[in-house]
Parts: C-alpha cells; sequence; structure tokens
C-alpha cells in the first residue's frame, strides 16, 4: 500500500477493486484536492463511470450532506430508496452538486472546479473552519457526493470507505474521488485481469479490497 500512498501525493491515480462477492469492479482513485481537468479527462476516457467525490463522514455531517436514501424517505419517496442492491446494505450516495462558479456543471474543467472545492469544504470543517456549503454550490449537479459510513471501514468496504481509508494513510484530506472502470467492448465493468493489465502498462498501484483488512478492527 506503501507504493498506493506516494502515488496519491504525487496526484498519480490508484486502482481499487472492491471484493468479488461485492461489486467486483475496479475504481479508478485520486485525491479531490489535487484533481484538475486533465485528470477528469483521465477518469471520463479511461475509467468510464461516475466522477463521484467521497467525503469522511464527520465532514460530511458538518456540511449538511445526508444520504440521498435518507432525503427520499423524508420527503416520501420510501419506495425509491436503494435497499435492495444485493450487495451491499446501501449506497454511499449523497447530494450531487455543481459548484456556482460553473457554468454548465459538466465539463472536465466545471467537474474538477467542483471536486477541488469540495475537498476545500472538508480540510475546513474538519479543521474546525465554518463553510457555507449551499452559498457555494448547487444541487442537483454532476458530481455525486459520497457520504463514508460513520465508521468507516470498519462499517462499510466499499470503495467510497477504502479510497477514504488510502487518503488517511496517506495524512491527506479525506476526500477522494472515485470513478469505476468499465469495458467499452463487453458493457460491464472492467474485468480484475484488464484493469491490472492497464495499472501494470500505466505504472499504477493496483489494491484489492483484501489489502485493507488490516485497516478493519
Ligand atoms: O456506486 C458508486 C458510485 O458511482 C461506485 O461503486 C463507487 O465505487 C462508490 O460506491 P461504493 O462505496 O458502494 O463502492
Ligand atoms: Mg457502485
Ligand atoms: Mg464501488
Amino acid at each position: 500500500m506503501t507504493e498506493a500512498l506516494e502515488d496519491l501525493r504525487d496526484g498519480k491515480p490508484v486502482l481499487v477493486h472492491d471484493f468479488e462477492d461485492r461489486e467486483n469492479e475496479v475504481d479508478m482513485v485520486y485525491l479531490a484536492g489535487e484533481v484538475t481537468h486533465d485528470k477528469v479527462a483521465r477518469l471520463r476516457n479511461d475509467a468510464g463511470g461516475l466522477v463521484c467525490v467521497a467525503v469522511h463522514p464527520d465532514a460530511a455531517r458538518r456540511l449538511g450532506l445526508g444520504y440521498m436514501s435518507d432525503k427520499l424517505a423524508k420527503a416520501g419517496d420510501e419506495r425509491l430508496v436503494d435497499a435492495d442492491l444485493g450487495y451491499d446494505d446501501r449506497s454511499s450516495f449523497s447530494t450531487w452538486v455543481n459548484h456556482r462558479s460553473t457554468r454548465t456543471g459538466v465539463t472536465d474543467n466545471d467537474r474538477a472546479k467542483t471536486v477541488r472545492r469540495i475537498a476545500d469544504a472538508v480540510e475546513t470543517v474538519l479543521a474546525g473552519g465554518v463553510f457555507d456549503f449551499p452559498s457555494e454550490f448547487r444541487a442537483p449537479g454532476h458530481v455525486a457526493v459520497l457520504r463514508g459510513h460513520d465508521d468507516l471501514l470498519d462499517g462499510r468496504q466499499g470503495h467510497t470507505e477504502m479510497s477514504l481509508a488510502l487518503a488517511d494513510e496517506a495524512g491527506e484530506v479525506p476526500a477522494t474521488v472515485v470513478c469505476e472502470m468499465l469495458d467499452d467492448e463487453t458493457g460491464d465493468a472492467m474485468t480484475v485481469d484488464d484493469a491490472r493489465r492497464y495499472a501494470d502498462e500505466n505504472d499504477l498501484a493496483f489494491l484489492t479490497g483484501e489489502g485493507f483488512a488490516r485497516l478493519v478492527h
């Protein structure tokens, strides 16, 4: 994991597989505070899934970023809640946002700006500062915020919590970008073998869910 932590600090992506009996997907992961438009382009072109920002639960709480499933239930849309995933108890989706300085919110520049500013918000509130999230972000938007489980890896072992564990181990702000790697030919998730091949060809670290076991208490 040491190589992965160094890569993250150096602004390189890390590939993270969860588990065969979970999503069985490989995500491309960056530290959110380092994301620039070229990194969003790499996520879009080489990964292809949904560009999301995972945030530490303490920050999510202070920023008012609850689970979307809870918001739906409170709004009377209980029947829409994703309680039947099959691979996990719940998703980690919170709110989808754009930074208010963006135009449409979907370009690589816009999404990079939104991602970086979410990381700033996380850093600010975890340092005890105040951040008025709605004053800077509009919803719905093009970047999905993912809220880490309150017990982090001890409570849930999704890419959300694994990526936050990497940021923590790296001593960095616990805000990460995760994006699933998809396969253009099959229409499914990229296989672990193909993702490993991509990691080897691009000199990237490849981690699996089992590799996080020592961090689960
Ligand atoms: O659903 C997702 C958001 O696009 C992805 O699977 C991402 O990996 C985060 O989710 P999880 O923590 O459940 O793996
Ligand atoms: Mg998923
Ligand atoms: Mg996932």
